[in-house]
């Protein structure tokens, strides 16, 4: 994993406290003291890896995590934050003037169905998956930039299995509805060419928010992309040996096969260490253990994946040292 100097993604997916955030640090750590400069990604709003590296990542930007031998930087994305700051954008745009006026030239019925570049509905009642979708475009607009070029790893601890599933499915979704809105905005531009001058102003506003949706749909295109290039992009499932959890794994990747998207990995994290005494408690729970990792070698989806096994360790794994402590363990 830490071979190559080609730019890489690892993505994290699994059931909600099986300890995604946990690896996806660790694996970050790992990288950053394999000479490769990394930057780790949540678009979890529970800040979990402010509380996994002990220091505080929040505030939607890049931050240095102190510790490693290569820069490592985190950025945490608050998903409802970033839906906000794109519809206040979108909000600007205002247009009612240009409504009324064409209203007024029998082109009511264009404008009902622009209605604002239906970004209203879009926003007000978003599909399943839109705000994580919109986490990660903002993500891929800092890696668009020159001064983010360096990362030669980039690591996101994703959101739980269900969100990341709908948000895989979206992008098509998004790329159909937005390129509609597009094409009938640019109907309308036309029919208005002739009244552009005198409603400058919202012609402006609406040009603003044509923009700022065009953007927004190639980068959903690159996020798209990105998800299911077998050169750059890794899915990991992260997973613990219980039976739920083992189905569940199945099941995702199952739906990440549908949707084209590359696994090769599949970490079993929290299995109990060997031990010559165990209480009656251990024994059980490793009766247990054991039987869920039978599951795993008799599972069509899950038995031709690369298993890794991550101990339960006895400590809270919290801060660069016991990162690097885990990293060396699950990931060699
Ligand atoms: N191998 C392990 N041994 C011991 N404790 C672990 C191990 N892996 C994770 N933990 C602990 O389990 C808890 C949940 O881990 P983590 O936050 O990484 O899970 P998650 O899958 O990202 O959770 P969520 O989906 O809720 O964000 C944390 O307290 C973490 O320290």
């Amino acid at each position: 994993m830490v071979a190559g100097t080609q730019r890489k993604y690892y993505m994290l997916g699994g059931k909600g406290g099986v300890g995604k955030t946990s690896c996806a640090a660790s694996l970050a750590v790992k990288f950053a003291n394999n000479g490769h400069p990394t930057l780790v990604v949540s678009t979890d709003p529970a800040h979990s890896l402010s509380d996994s590296f002990a220091q505080d990542l929040t505030g939607g930007t890049l931050v240095p995590v102190e510790g490693p031998e290569c820069p490592l930087f985190a950025l945490e994305i608050n998903p409802d934050k970033a839906r906000e700051e794109f519809r206040s954008a979108t909000q600007k745009s205002g247009g009612t003037g240009v409504k009324d006026f064409m209203e007024g030239m029998g082109l009511g019925m264009l404008v009902e169905q622009l209605g604002e570049l239906k970004l209203g509905e879009l926003l007000d009642t978003p599909p399943p998956g839109l705000d994580e979708a919109m986490a990660i475009a903002k993500v891929m607009q800092f890696l668009e930039s020159q001064e983010y070029s360096m990362f030669t790893r980039i690591v996101f601890d994703t959101a739980p299995t269900g969100h990341t599933l709908r948000l895989l499915s979206l992008p098509d979704f998004l790329d159909a509805s937005i390129g509609k809105i597009l094409k009938l905005r640019q109907k309308i531009t036309s029919a208005t060419s002739a009244i552009k001058s005198i409603f400058r102003q919202e012609q402006t506003g609406q040009q603003d928010a044509a923009d700022k949706l065009e953007q927004l749909r190639e980068r959903m295109i690159k996020v798209r992309e990105l998800f299911r290039d077998t050169d750059s992009t890794e899915f990991v499932i992260v997973t613990i040996p219980a039976v739920m959890a083992i189905n569940e794994s199945s099941r995702l990747r199952a739906s990440l096969k549908k949707e084209n998207v590359p696994v090769k990995r599949l970490v079993v994290n929290q299995i109990l260490p060997p031990s010559a005494t165990d209480c009656k408690f251990c024994a059980m729970k490793r009766k247990d253990q054991s039987r869920a990792l039978d599951l795993i070698q008799n599972d069509p989806e899950l038995s031709n994946l690369t298993l890794i096994q991550g101990p339960l360790v006895d400590v809270e794994i919290r801060g660069v040292p016991a990162l690097k402590f885990l990293g060396d363990i699950i990931w060699k």
